[in-house]
């Protein structure tokens, strides 16, 4: 058993909204194939992985030196013989030959995207869904069978008024989210609340709406905005200041006693570990959103629970930033809060499979081996495109 081929797309999700920090005027994201000489149902079993928004196409960075490591290995040291699979520990351990430590940026998108990519490999190798699998080796055979969603949007774009930001929340309810996110922080404060008031009216109460600043406050302007958010008892308050600036988080807990949430752009256990040890993160209400995809893939992300169980974090505080299936697999084979749908945004990777409906702000996975992509129609056609093409 061996990997024959890994394979890069770099494909565009530009679209013309923006929240307080960047605009996605000309956002890519990767896509990988990793092909395995595995024969299953006839047709050779391809695993599929792709990067979470934000953070650009890795292609540059995998072929300069991620996928060598991988093709040139000897395939022996690449597996698992107990399971008679490959083995995503040793893969990711030959990724990470000659990388020194600390200063987790791009590269760390590059190596998520691949483990994505072995982890639905490794699943439909076993003939298992990715949380099945999961819950299977890792949770004595327990997995959710269902997983809280909340829709995430609410950008600002070109033209849109409050009256479009309400028939966009308004959607989302009707399509069975009960919480929805919306962006502030790229609007005079005065002008994010009369947003806020907007939506609520939609949503009925404030513990229905969260609210994501992307990093872009200093600590007064935070701490402004912690004062003037606190009477509409928000479901979070999100990256309010820079992610690396934990003294700021820390110090914000003292202006805001409801629930925050910070995190999508710490991308080791060794940053999740000190947001957790300086940013005042309180394991009681607030939330914290490391998304795989961006941040070495699940098995670093298993790192990053470790850490937050040896620290007294309950992984139910877990709602991954992303949007992506491969984080719905981890939140229900490995017992997270929740995860992060966009239900408008980001297509064809933003949502999840085909013909899965949102009840009561659930959501179901669909009963098939792998991650469940060739569940998504408009995803598989472009992964297939490169992993069969
Ligand atoms: O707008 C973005 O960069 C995405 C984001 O923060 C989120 O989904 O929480
Ligand atoms: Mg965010």
């Amino acid at each position: 058993m061996r990997i024959v081929d890994i394979r890069e797309k770099t494909v565009s999700i530009a679209s013309p909204i923006a929240n307080a920090y960047i605009d996605f005027s000309k956002m890519t994201c990767s896509v990988v194939a990793v092909v395995t000489d595995v024969i299953r149902d006839g047709k050779p079993v391809i695993g599929y992985g792709f990067n979470s928004n934000g953070r650009y196409g890795q292609g540059a960075l995998m072929r300069d030196r991620f996928l060598a490591r991988i093709t040139e290995a000897d395939p022996e040291s690449l597996l698992d013989k107990e399971h008679d699979n490959l083995d995503p520990f040793a893969i990711w351990k030959t990724l990470m030959t000659n990388e020194k430590p600390g200063g987790h940026g791009e590269r760390s998108v590059a190596v998520g995207t691949i483990d994505m990519a072995v982890w639905d490999a490794v699943a439909k190798i076993e003939g298992k869904p990715l949380y099945r699998l999961l819950a299977d080796r890792y949770r004595n055979g327990v997995a959710d069978d269902k997983v809280w969603v909340y829709a995430a949007g609410g950008y600002y774009y070109p033209g849109k008024d409050d009256a479009k930001l309400q028939d966009e929340m308004r959607g989302y309810l009707d399509r069975g989210y009960d919480v929805v996110k919306m962006k502030i922080g790229a609007a005079p404060l005065a002008d994010d609340i009369r947003r806020i008031e907007s939506v609520i009216k939609v949503v009925g109460d404030g513990r229905r709406l969260a609210v994501d600043a992307n990093g872009r406050f200093d600590q007064a302007t935070a701490i402004a905005y912690a004062e003037a958010l606190k009477p509409y008892n928000l479901f979070w308050y999100e990256e309010a200041g820079d992610p690396l600036d934990y003294a700021l988080q820390a110090e914000l807990a003292n202006h805001y006693d409801l629930p925050m949430a910070t995190g999508e752009n710490l991308f080791s256990h060794q940053d999740a570990r000190n947001l957790l040890r300086h940013g005042g993160m309180r394991p009681d209400r607030d939330f914290v959103q490391f998304d795989c995809a961006l941040s070495y893939g699940l098995v670093e992300y298993m790192r990053t629970l470790t850490v937050m169980e040896d620290m007294g974090w309950s992984s139910r505080r877990v709602v991954p930033h992303g949007g992506h299936q491969m984080s719905l697999n981890i939140a229900a084979g490995l017992h997270l809060g929740g995860n992060e749908s966009y239900p408008d945004v980001f297509q064809p990777f933003g949502g999840f499979a085909d013909g899965i409906r949102v009840e009561n702000g659930y959501v179901g996975l669909p009963d098939i081996p792998g991650v469940g992509f060739e569940a998504k129609s408009a995803l598989y056609a472009v992964m297939r495109e490169l992993g069969e093409g």
